[in-house]
């Protein structure tokens, strides 16, 4: 009998530069540096969606899980906690060479009421030896009913695949949320979009009236880590389309090389930016469809 697909959201918590970054790239074998969104949002955020052939995990990043600095951080603190109710597991990272301190308790404290199973992940175990780990272990679990503890070096990749497995064992039953070869959200569409757009005017300057659409179509995974990119600019006439594309297509190849470079820089990765120019003249109705799921190009 085929095994049921399953599915499901994980936080990943902890003090800044215990390793989250280093461990989600770990997990997903390559380097996709998700967009970190300076300004605090309340919402979860997606840091990387891991699909095999029978579950999908979207991790995600839960701002303000960390000590408040502010009145202010302490409601978007509280903000964040009630976005901690929906999943259905939160890793906990700790670095094995830092001490526990006043920032773990904080985020213990915050995680102790959860439902969903706490997993405590110990990173950097390749900075310390066997025994200094046991007492660590001891001591967080003196604290805590985690699920699991689980030793890693994100670094050097080792025990990654324990985390992936208990992780595993926990997921509900589940829909694919994201198609397959998707690793980053809307937020980077949106942001991918944009610098076509912002290439675009630059490039055809008053030509092109500002009554365009950009839109990222696809964003997927393929071979040698390269990240292909579709986006449609769609234009209301044909004279603007011509313009775009310039003379041998020399203007839309100068736009696709500029944004490319600035995309490579925003994914951390290498990308092959595929970039079409319909006409379209109710593309306007488009965008309001399309602006409802977050994409509006402005
Ligand atoms: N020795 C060792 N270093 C590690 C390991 N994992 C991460 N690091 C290093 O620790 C530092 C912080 O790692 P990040 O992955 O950026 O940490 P982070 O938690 O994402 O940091 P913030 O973005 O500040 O929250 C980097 O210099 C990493 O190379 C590990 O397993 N072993």
């Amino acid at each position: 009998m085929e095994q049921e697909f399953k599915s499901g959201f994980v936080s990943v918590v902890g003090r800044p530069n215990v390793g989250k970054s280093t461990l989600i790239n770990r997990i997903l074998g390559q380097k996709v540096t998700i967009v970190s969104d300076k300004a605090q949002t309340t919402r979860n955020k997606i840091l990387c969606i891991h699909t095999d052939a029978d579950s999908q995990i979207v991790f995600l990043d839960t701002p303000g899980i960390h000590k408040p600095k502010h009145k202010l951080g302490r409601f978007m603190d509280e903000a964040a906690y009630g976005s901690l109710k929906d999943i259905d597991a939160v890793l906990f990272l700790v670095a094995a060479d830092e001490k526990r301190g006043p920032g773990d308790m904080f985020i213990l404290h915050k995680i102790k009421d959860i439902h969903a199973p706490v997993f405590l992940v110990i990173n950097k175990i390749d900075k310390l030896d066997k025994e200094k780990l046991l007492k660590i272990m001891a001591d967080y679990s003196s604290l805590c009913d985690f699920a699991a503890i689980i030793p890693v070096s994100a670094l050097k990749g080792e025990n990654v695949s324990a985390v992936m497995g208990e992780l595993k064992k926990i997921l509900p039953p589940g829909p694919k949320y994201f198609p397959d070869d998707m690793i980053t959200d809307r937020p980077e569409r949106l942001l991918v979009a944009e610098i076509v757009r912002e290439k675009l005017l630059q490039l055809t300057r008053e030509e092109v009236p500002h009554a365009l659409a950009v839109y990222t179509e696809e964003m997927a995974k393929r071979e040698n880590n390269k990240v292909y990119i579709r986006v449609t600019v769609y234009v209301e006439r044909d004279s603007q389309k011509r313009i775009v594309i310039g003379k041998n297509g020399s203007v839309l190849k100068e736009i696709g090389r500029l944004a490319r470079t600035e995309i490579e820089r925003l994914l951390g990765s290498s990308v092959f930016l595929d970039i079409w120019v319909k006409v379209k003249t109710d593309w306007r109705n488009k965008a309001s469809v399309l602006s409802e799921f977050g994409y509006k190009d402005e």
